[in-house]
């Protein structure tokens, strides 16, 4: 009966139109770690781990209404996975109400490294800040030191500014400007011209980046003399698809002329070489299986992949951190003739067991090596390319903890030498 089963609490982004619907691939990652762990005899003997989950459509509101059902109703729940910046800035603020650590699988807003406001908060899911400390190693080994930001008007990329600023001020890298915009970015790119920016790391969603693009093109701001840092995760031909529908002036080979040697940065979601992980599957082995879990609701053969595919392995990771957390907690409040069981949403002293258990859980994940900060935070590898000939190279990988550069040297720059980062007046002697 029930009483060799802990019951977990998952809030999904399924439907909906607005924000991340990752839950689409996330929630089957899930479930295939579940799957793994409770064929594990050496994971929590003699208890199976359930998971009860239901749409949040990344809708803040609908999100706390999910959680307060899944706290309400029997049976009680020992933690809670959740996805979407918005619903776990909620969820995560609520569930200290009832001695709940929440696990954010699909959450990057840096403004959740936050302990006061987000005492139990966990994430296998990088913040966007992530990408900064490699933003400023590339800028220091290409000689820059003079930088300008062009960053859409949300929440998530005015607080990666923030951090992104107070790095390059620890690093003597001056700030030229920083232009932001809601929708339209003509004036700012403007701006940036007049300052005579020429190393610009720019911050917005991927519909914003195609407005970017075309008028960096139509304010001749790109080529030898410049150069652009886009986020990582946009999909690979974003800067060729909807071009009609979003309305954009410039055609796929303006975008493109526009788009040549960009740099992009992104945090690692899927481990990078062969090795196997902690399940005894590599990287690859899950892209398989996941593959084959998803083809019964999506046409993965035509590269019709759903939602959150990228971030799958961050799910499947979540799962395993709460298993391998629970079994450490199991061992230690059996030593005192106590189990997991006896956790109540009042009960503060396991509650804190839990926490500690997750805050110290280290494993080789599918998506690389899972470990937390003191914030919660995922301490994530990340990952640069370069749009060469309008497809993205790998440039190679930056290991911010111990400050290591793998650089394969493959960078190519129009006119055949780094850009400088300022107009180079030239003195006759
Ligand atoms: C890399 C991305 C697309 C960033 O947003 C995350 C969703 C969110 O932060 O709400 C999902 N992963």
């Amino acid at each position: 009966e029930d009483d060799n089963v802990l019951h977990i609490g998952g809030i999904f982004p399924i439907g909906g139109k607005g924000g991340w619907q990752g839950g689409q691939a996330c929630e089957p990652a899930a479930y295939l770690a579940l799957e793994d762990v409770n064929a594990r005899k050496d994971l929590l003997p003699g208890f199976t781990l359930k998971l009860h989950w239901n749409d949040s459509e990344c809708e803040p509101g609908l999100g706390a209404s999910v959680m307060y059902n899944l706290l309400y109703n029997k049976p009680q729940k020992l933690m809670l996975l959740a996805g979407c910046s918005t619903v776990c800035t909620t969820v995560a603020e609520a569930a200290k109400m009832w001695n709940l650590v929440v696990l954010c699988y699909g959450a990057s807003s840096p403004a959740l490294s936050d302990r006061t406001r987000f005492p139990t908060l966990f994430r296998t899911h990088p913040s966007a800040t992530v990408h900064n400390p490699t933003r400023i190693k590339l800028m220091e080994k290409f000689g820059w030191s003079r930088v300008a930001i062009l960053q859409q008007a949300e929440e998530v990329f005015i607080s990666t500014v923030e951090d992104l600023e107070a790095r390059c001020k620890e690093s003597n890298i001056e700030i030229v400007t920083r232009q932001s915009f809601l929708s339209d970015p003509a004036d700012a790119v403007r701006n940036l011209r007049r300052q005579d920016a020429r190393i610009i790391v720019g911050l917005f969603y991927v519909v914003a980046a195609r407005r970017v693009l075309c008028e960096m093109y139509k304010q001749n701001i790109y080529g030898k003399s410049y150069v652009w840092f886009f986020i990582g995760w946009y999909e690979d031909n974003w800067f060729e698809v909807n071009l009609q529908k979003e309305k954009i002036e410039c055609s796929k080979e303006e975008m493109r002329m526009a788009a040549e040697g960009h740099l992009t940065t992104e945090a690692l979601m899927w481990n990078q070489n062969n090795q196997r992980t902690i399940s005894g599957m590599t990287s690859e082995d899950f892209r398989l299986r996941l593959n084959d879990a998803l083809s019964k609701g999506y046409d993965i053969q035509n590269k019709r992949y759903p939602e959150g595919y990228q971030e799958a392995p961050l799910a499947y990771d979540a799962v395993w951190a709460v298993a391998l957390a629970f079994n450490k907690t199991m061992e230690r409040l059996n030593k005192h003739g106590k189990s997991l069981k006896n956790f109540t949403y009042t009960n503060k002293e396991i509650a804190d067991d839990i926490y500690s258990a997750i805050n110290s859980t280290q494993f080789l994940g599918v998506s690389g090596h899972v470990a937390f900060s003191s914030q919660g935070d995922r301490i994530a590898l990340t990952q640069i390319e370069q749009m060469v000939d309008g497809k993205y190279v790998k440039l190679g990988y930056y290991d911010t903890q111990a400050d290591n550069l793998t650089w394969h040297n493959f960078e190519r720059w129009i006119g055949g030498k780094v850009p400088q980062d300022r107009t180079i007046v030239r003195r006759e002697l």
